[in-house]
């Protein structure tokens, strides 16, 4: 039997529901990590405007499965409130969804993994390991400043969940960023500066595997 990834990368779990044509190319996979306001979501963008990836952001995942008032849906909100970490099931399976049911083969997941266990989960259930994981290195006071201005009416960009969020930033996600560095696959961005002198130290990073990737 195929596991969901061979599914993925062959095609037959799209042509078997018939929306999607079938994954010749193998998956790039990029994790996005940074502490609240760091900028991933708006780099994200930008590497999508370039480069052509999918962009999934666990934390809109998360954010749609409150709006459509899911099961999960309440307990998300309060967990989101909290600052902390929705269980690695629930946002493994989300991501999981959004990937086979994308017809791109580059994908940027944004916010995600938080945790080393949310890390070892994608790992167990989506079957691969990411190709290259960036880090928008911030510093605390400006990342304050940028959620205190965002305005997007986020439950969570508040003074107080924001201080729990920078906790949880350094206690449980920063070991996340040691691991793949280690591996030797980080990729570091000094995210200070307009937003685009920050996407010229990130696009040097895919111009490189670009021929590679497709
Ligand atoms: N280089 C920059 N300089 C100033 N403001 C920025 C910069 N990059 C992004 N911003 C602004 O800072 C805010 C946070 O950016 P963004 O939403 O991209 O961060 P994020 O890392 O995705 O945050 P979160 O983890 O909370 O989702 C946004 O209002 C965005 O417009
Ligand atoms: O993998 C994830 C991603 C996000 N969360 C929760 O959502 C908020 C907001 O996420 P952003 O990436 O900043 O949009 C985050 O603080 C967590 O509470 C999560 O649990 N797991
Ligand atoms: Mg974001």
């Amino acid at each position: 039997r195929l596991n969901t990834w061979e599914s993925l990368t062959t095609g037959i779990a799209q042509q078997a529901k018939g929306v999607i044509a079938p994954k010749e190319k193998t998956p790039f996979i990029t994790f996005v990590l940074g502490g609240p306001g760091s900028g991933k979501g708006t780099q994200c963008i930008k590497i999508v405007e370039t480069f052509g990836f999918a962009h999934l952001s666990a934390g809109d995942l998360l954010r749609r499965e409150i709006a459509s008032k899911s099961a999960d849906g309440a307990m998300i909100l309060n967990t989101i409130k909290e600052g902390k970490i929705v269980p690695s099931q629930v946002t493994v399976k989300l991501i999981q969804k959004e990937m086979e049911l994308s017809d791109n083969h580059k994908f940027l997941i944004d916010g995600f993994p938080r945790t080393e266990e949310n890390r070892v989960s994608f790992e167990q259930i989506i079957g691969v390991e990411p190709n290259v994981v960036l880090f928008f290195d911030c510093p605390e006071e400006e990342m304050v400043k940028r959620v205190l201005n965002r305005n997007e009416g986020r439950v969570d960009d508040n003074l107080e969940t924001i201080k729990k969020r920078l906790t949880v930033f350094q206690a449980l996600s920063l070991p996340v960023i040691n691991y793949y560095s280690e591996k030797g696959k980080l990729y570091t961005i000094k995210a200070i500066g307009t937003e685009d002198e920050i996407f010229e130290q990130v696009r040097p990073i895919f111009a490189a595997f670009e021929q590679t990737v497709g």
